[in-house]
């Protein structure tokens, strides 16, 4: 549905400018740095990274609100950007790509009641391409249904909360039909009550309604619920591209590690392999983990060991499960529905999250049960 190859956005940098005129020195910022990636139909695929790594700029290429260095940009079987020094450059402009887009700012019409926010687009179509006014009310009232704002329609937009506003704004992207749909962080200026909510329904809207979607957001929670595909970015470049469970538990990078979710770390040397079994030693002694990486004996790694993935108990069953560690109980935090300890093992402190039935005071010591096939195996460099 979608395809992106090879796309390249550089802005000027502030340096360049504030040295432009003493050595007229060429630097440019990469935005976005040479990415590529496809976005199947019905998916809804999302840009997860930091601020600055180039979602939005990436997001903005695909709608035609910037116009890239050189690449590729395909919906469907249209061009709508192609690129490159010395090659024609195809740029089809923004309002004729046809892209449903939603922002950040839901920015509706205040002046307009909830019902004519969601007519607006189509009245303002071309005369030929413009449904007649029983088809625009019921493509506007069908809309304002499924969003759950049908009783709202003669309300003055702005007479709205800041949920439903966002639904309109949403609503207004979806009455057009658009082949894709780009949305960029339409949750963040929600509290984080209303924000979880309306997650859970986009991702129920999004599957129902089956519409191919592109998602910015630096949210890792919300990446990780909504999406089919989620493409970490850093730095103008996509570091990896996977499922979201695939991105959570096999993370490819440390930077991807740390990023999504909190994990522990620690850091050893891969000592022998079985086919998918490894055996890394660390500071604090041997570890086992089965990972489908390939890794060469010798090789530096990170094993990244999840909070959730680490089971504590005060008995041992050393020799009949791998991977027991002993430690001390540094500290516990009761999070409602979870207990955190922390642990101290040798030259590591290592978190747990388990069941609250399981709570150990500070000080005792331990054992920690580290299954290999929740352990993930992190290359170094
Ligand atoms: N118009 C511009 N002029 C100069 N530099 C820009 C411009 N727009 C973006 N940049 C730079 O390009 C890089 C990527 O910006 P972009 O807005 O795409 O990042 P982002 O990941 O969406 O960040 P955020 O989550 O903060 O919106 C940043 O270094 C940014 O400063």
């Amino acid at each position: 549905m979608l395809r992106i190859d090879n796309l390249v956005k550089t802005f000027d940098g502030e340096r360049r400018r504030r040295r432009a005129l003493s050595s007229g020195a060429e630097e440019r910022v990469f935005a976005v740095n040479d990415i590529g990636f496809k976005v199947e139909e019905g998916e809804l695929f999302t840009l997860l990274g930091p601020s600055g790594c180039g979602k939005t700029t990436t997001l903005r290429s695909i709608a035609g609100l910037e116009s890239p260095d050189s690449g590729t940009i395909e919906v469907g079987d249209r061009v709508f950007f192609s690129g490159a020094a010395g090659r024609k450059t195809v740029n089809v402009p923004a309002n004729e790509r046809g892209l449903g887009m939603v922002f950040q700012s839901y920015a509706i019409w205040p002046h307009m009641s909830v019902f004519d926010n969601v007519a607006f687009p189509l009245q303002v179509k071309k005369r030929r391409e413009r449904p007649g006014k029983r088809e625009i009310a019921e493509r506007v009232m069908r809309v304002l249904e499924t969003m759950e704002l049908g009783s709202y329609a003669d309300r003055q937009a702005t007479k709205l909360s800041g949920g439903q506003q966002q639904r309109l704004a949403l609503a207004r992207a979806l009455v057009m039909e658009p082949p894709l749909l780009l949305l960029d962080e339409p949750l963040s200026n929600l509290d984080a009550k209303l924000r979880e909510s309306l997650r859970y329904e986009l991702k129920r809207l999004q599957r129902e309604l089956g519409i191919t979607s592109v998602y910015v957001t630096h949210d890792q929670t919300e990446a990780l619920v909504l999406s089919t595909s989620i493409a970490v970015m850093r730095s103008g470049k996509v570091v990896q591209l996977g499922r979201p469970r695939e991105i959570y538990e096999n993370p490819n990078c440390k930077f991807v590690a740390e990023f999504i979710g909190t994990s522990n770390f620690i850091a050893g040397n891969v000592v022998a392999k079985d086919g998918e079994r490894y055996s890394v030693g660390t500071e604090d002694g041997q570890l086992l983990v089965d990972s489908a990486a390939d890794l060469p004996v010798g090789a530096d790694v990170i094993v990244s060991i999840r909070p959730e993935a680490v089971e504590v108990s005060t008995s041992s069953r050393a020799g009949a499960v791998p991977n027991e560690w002993t430690g001390t109980v540094l500290t516990r935090a009761f999070l409602g529905e979870a207990v955190d300890h922390v642990v101290k093992v040798g030259t590591h402190e290592i978190r747990a999250r388990g069941n609250p039935s399981v709570s150990i005071e500070q000080g005792t010591s331990i054992y920690l049960r580290l299954d290999p096939s929740k352990l993930a195996l992190v290359p170094v460099g």
